[in-house]
């Protein structure tokens, strides 16, 4: 037997509007920063039923510049979610058996607070006056929206990249209240390399004039060339070197001849240059600034006194951990680190590492054996809930 309460039926897979749940001066989020945010906002999405024991619920968490659109057309782009080919009716994320909700994180850009939020103490937007913002802020702010939801345990966190990061954040902080946990394509701290890679992006976009010292939009500016130079270098790292030859190779761009220039004459620096120009319509620079940051501060042993395993002393959670054999972002050796840890504190893993050259962004495409991998390990932490087949 299904419910609607609390939700009326603006749950719709292909709804594109977000609920935003508002959380006044009498609910403060205490930040890592050591400040109280109040008052904030968490944008998000849902899909599907909550049942009537409030047993299947889903909590999907978004990568780098993601949002809560995961399964709709999204507003912005007009393109479809960003797991729509892993979450809908009979998909893994089977939104006719489970209910899904995605948070856009604290420091976006799609409804929930961030830099371009307008700050209640100046009537302007936050700009850089916003506290950093870590993976574990982005949690409690989530928790907080779970139990105004009248959720108390929710059935599986999962996410890639950095929503892996929540995920692992999730089952550490509040292990009674994730069932199963899917941490695909992460890792449990940022690597020197990855915040090598974030740096540069945030350089990019800070040395955009248009920038103005993080105040734009009080001027009306985008630093829009330096956040596509950002996207442009980091799109790189989520792709392989044999996705690259294979897609573009030294293929010319709509010319026969080399131009003797530095317009875009090969087809892999158009196809940058439209990631980069494409990315700027939907996302905000500071906000970027905040997400990297977010990412480099990750390191969960360091929370607990440098062992990853107590962080997850005597979790109850099933987890499955996923790794890509051409992510050289977040590489199966980080995976392997997070399957020993929760080894050692005797938690209940399995560990999939999946073939394929499509590099770290692989877990946004329909891979058939990510694709079963999932659906298995849902139905067998499903069966173990007690949840309807
Ligand atoms: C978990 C989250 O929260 S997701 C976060 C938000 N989403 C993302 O980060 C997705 C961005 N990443 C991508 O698009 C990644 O490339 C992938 C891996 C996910 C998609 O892979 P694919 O489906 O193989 O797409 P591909 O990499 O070929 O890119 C297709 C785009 O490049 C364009 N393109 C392809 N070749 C060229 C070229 N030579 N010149 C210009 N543009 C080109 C296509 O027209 C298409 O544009 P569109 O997306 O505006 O329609
Ligand atoms: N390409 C994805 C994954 C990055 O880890 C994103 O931009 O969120």
């Amino acid at each position: 037997m299904t419910e609607t309460f609390p939700f009326p039926n603006h749950c719709e897979v292909d709804h594109p509007r977000s609920p935003v749940a508002h959380f006044g001066a009498d609910q403060p989020l205490a930040m890592s920063a050591g400040v109280m945010l109040s008052p904030f906002s968490i944008a998000y999405q849902i899909y599907g039923r909550l049942n009537a024991d409030r047993s299947n619920a889903i909590l999907l968490c978004h990568a780098l510049t993601g949002d809560q659109h995961v399964a709709n057309v999204h507003p912005i782009t007009g393109k479809p979610g960003w797991w729509s080919a892993l979450v809908g009716p009979g998909k893994p994320f089977d939104t006719e058996k489970y209910f899904i909700i995605c948070t856009n994180v604290l420091g976006g850009c799609m409804g929930t607070t961030g830099p371009a939020s307008i700050n209640p103490a100046t009537g302007r937007a936050y700009g850089l006056d916003l506290p950093v913002v870590t993976i574990a802020d982005m949690v409690r702010a989530q928790a907080m929206l779970v139990e105004r939801l009248g959720i108390e345990t929710l059935f599986c966190v999962a996410g890639g990249s950095m929503g892996g990061m929540q995920a692992l954040q999730w089952a550490a902080l509040f292990p009674e209240k994730v069932f199963s946990a899917m941490i695909i394509a992460s890792a449990a701290r940022h690597s020197a390399q990855n915040i090598a890679f974030h740096e540069v992006g945030r350089q990019a976009v800070m040395a955009d004039p248009d920038w103005r010292g993080g105040r734009y939009l009080d001027e009306g500016m985008r630093p829009g060339k330096g956040l596509a130079v950002a996207r442009m270098a980091a799109h790189i790292t989520y792709l392989s070197e044999e996705a690259l030859q294979r897609k573009f190779g030294r293929k010319l761009q709509d010319r026969a001849e080399k131009t003797f220039s530095f317009d875009a004459d090969f087809q892999v620096e158009n196809y940058l240059r439209h990631q980069g120009s494409t990315f700027v319509d939907r996302f905000d620079a500071n906000s970027y600034l905040y997400v990297t940051r977010a990412c480099d501060y990750f390191d969960l042993a360091q929370d607990y006194g440098g062992s990853l395993a107590a962080a997850f002393k005597n979790a109850p959670t099933r987890f499955c951990v996923v790794s890509f054999t051409s992510d050289w972002l977040y590489t199966t050796a980080e995976s392997r680190v997070i399957v020993h840890a929760l080894n050692a504190a005797a938690a209940s893993v399995s560990f999939v590492e999946i073939e394929t050259d499509k590099g770290h962004d692989a877990f946004l495409l329909d891979e058939p054996d990510f694709t079963a991998t999932t659906r298995g390990f849902l139905a067998g932490a499903a069966r173990a809930r007690g949840l309807r087949a």
